[in-house]
């Protein structure tokens, strides 16, 4: 039976056999590693993935989907966790875990900061995902595509774009091109901020009115005095700090 597309739950579904080789090539997948893909779908990677792995993890929502994956897969080795992947305990698959997908576009940014939470359990994550969101998350300060996403993500992970996929790979076919993207644990002590949350807040602060110098967004955490103590002029924007900059200031706050 043809399964009908669900725009809800973001679904375009990889159609270009070559596409998928590539991908799955990438992604390199070795007998015994622990490797959770996010949803599934129709098994596209899924298949071949699991051909080489020989077990793997998988969490979908759509129940249509699980109800298929259970009557292909009845051997066990496809363990399938039902539900959404945006309240899925990752860290329950246990430690050196690879976590890949083609992510529904609809929540790619929630399901980031989601799987930031796991870093530490991590060994590395690949990703098919919009472009625009790919090139926020790699954008180098001083961009236009330097934000938030950029900031935090790049605190936890080194990352690459790897390469681009066309629209007509998926049926149906987004409107947008799509990037593969690997990101990479950084190890925790090259960037640390002392307070993890507050880190968050100074960021969000900074880049909750980009318009705005960073003597007004961070009044509230920093005085000017202080930012030009760390070496970074306070009448600046926050697109033009680096994610070392934001340590420095966290790490400022955190032991006044
Ligand atoms: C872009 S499709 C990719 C499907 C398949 N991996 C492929 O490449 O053809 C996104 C998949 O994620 C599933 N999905 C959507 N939202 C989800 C969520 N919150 N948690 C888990 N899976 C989700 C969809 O049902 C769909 O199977």
């Amino acid at each position: 039976m043809t399964h009908q597309a669900r725009k809800r739950f973001g679904q375009n579904f990889l159609s270009d056999p070559n596409i998928i080789r590539k991908i799955v090539d990438v992604i390199a997948p070795q007998p015994g590693q622990r490797m959770v893909e996010i949803g599934p779908g129709l098994a596209a990677m899924t298949d071949p993935l699991l051909a080489r792995l020989g077990r793997l993890d998988v969490v979908e929502i759509d129940r249509d989907l699980i109800a298929r994956l259970k009557d292909n897969y009845p051997s066990g080795d496809l363990v399938i966790h039902e539900g959404d992947a945006l309240k899925f305990d990752f860290g329950t698959l246990g430690p050196d875990l690879r976590i890949v997908g083609n992510l529904p576009y609809n929540i790619s940014t929630p399901i980031l900061f989601h799987l930031a939470e796991f870093a530490d359990q991590v060994r590395d994550m690949t990703f098919m995902l919009q472009k625009e969101v790919v090139m926020r998350m790699v954008a180098d300060p001083g961009s236009s595509e330097y934000g938030r996403l950029s900031v935090m993500l790049q605190y936890r992970f080194r990352m690459g774009r790897l390469f681009d996929v066309p629209p007509g790979a998926f049926r149906p076919a987004p409107k947008v091109m799509s990037s593969i993207v690997r990101l990479v644990p950084r190890p925790a002590d090259t960037l640390e901020a002392k307070d993890a949350r507050l880190f968050g807040k100074i960021v969000t602060a900074a880049f909750g009115q980009r318009r705005k110098t960073l003597r007004n967004t961070l009044r509230d955490y920093i005085d000017e005095a202080r930012l030009s103590a760390l070496g970074i002029d306070p009448g600046l924007r926050a697109e033009r700090l680096s994610v070392a900059d934001y340590v420095a200031i966290t790490n400022a706050c955190a032991g006044a």
